[in-house]
């Protein structure tokens, strides 16, 4: 029986094109002035440390700004980077230059479960920070009520067996008793290495169900009995 679902944030509860087209560039936009600001505020110095030494070190901060630009518009999942994104977007909130956008029927579905009891959580490359900010500021509403727990790729890799089985272990709940929503084959492969149940959330596109994982085209036709 599924008592808690963990869903994955872009392409899942929110259009890919929401971080393509808005947060992104926001990011990218905002990176220099933030840097500048920023760079003597201990939380940022230690991320542009670990940045900088991801990138191997030797670099400036215009040099270091560049790579991370770069990185930026590859959509790179590097840890501390997506916590500076974050940082970025919380002000971009705040200000309310956007809101986080969410499908209906995720939201729908999500507070259906909730009121029955199932615990909700999330597992999103984009760090807590920029998780919590997108369900405060989302188009439905301040959601932070409806989930649990949030968690970011500090737990591991989202490709990562061991990542899925520490979650389970965090949130109390025996992997056969959690459902993991998600876009990418690869993360729900890891999932159900883990033994979790998995499904695979195909918002756009010719639906292929030919793989290991239930396919939806929206949180409606989630099935939480296996
Ligand atoms: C609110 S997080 C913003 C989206 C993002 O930056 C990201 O990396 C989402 O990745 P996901 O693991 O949710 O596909
Ligand atoms: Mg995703």
């Amino acid at each position: 029986m599924i008592r808690a679902i963990i869903t994955d944030i872009e392409g899942t509860l929110s259009g890919v094109a929401f971080t393509q087209q808005v947060l992104l560039p926001h990011a990218v936009q905002h990176l220099p002035d933030f840097v500048r600001t920023h760079s003597q505020v201990p939380e940022i110095k230690r991320l542009l440390a670990d940045i900088r030494a991801y990138a191997g070190g030797g670099l400036d901060d215009t040099a270091l700004i560049q790579r991370m630009v770069a990185w930026m518009a590859a959509d790179q999942k590097i840890t501390p980077l997506k916590a500076l994104q974050g940082l970025i977007w919380e002000e971009g909130y705040r200000r309310g230059d956007f809101q986080g956008h969410i499908y209906p029927d995720a939201v729908a579905c999500l507070r259906q479960w909730h009121a029955q009891g199932i615990s909700l959580h999330i597992f999103s490359s984009g760090s807590v920070r920029a998780q919590e900010s997108f369900l405060a500021h989302s188009e439905a509403g301040d959601l932070r009520p409806l989930f649990s727990d949030n968690f970011d790729t500090r737990i591991g890799g989202k490709t990562h067996v061991a990542a899925y089985k520490l979650l389970a272990e965090r949130i109390g709940h025996a992997p056969d008793d959690i459902l993991f929503l998600c876009d990418d084959g690869r993360e729900l492969d890891a999932a159900a290495n883990a033994g979790l149940h998995t499904t695979l959330v195909q918002r756009h596109g010719e639906v292929d169900d030919t793989g290991p994982h239930p396919v939806v085209t929206d949180f409606y036709q989630i099935r939480l009995m296996p």
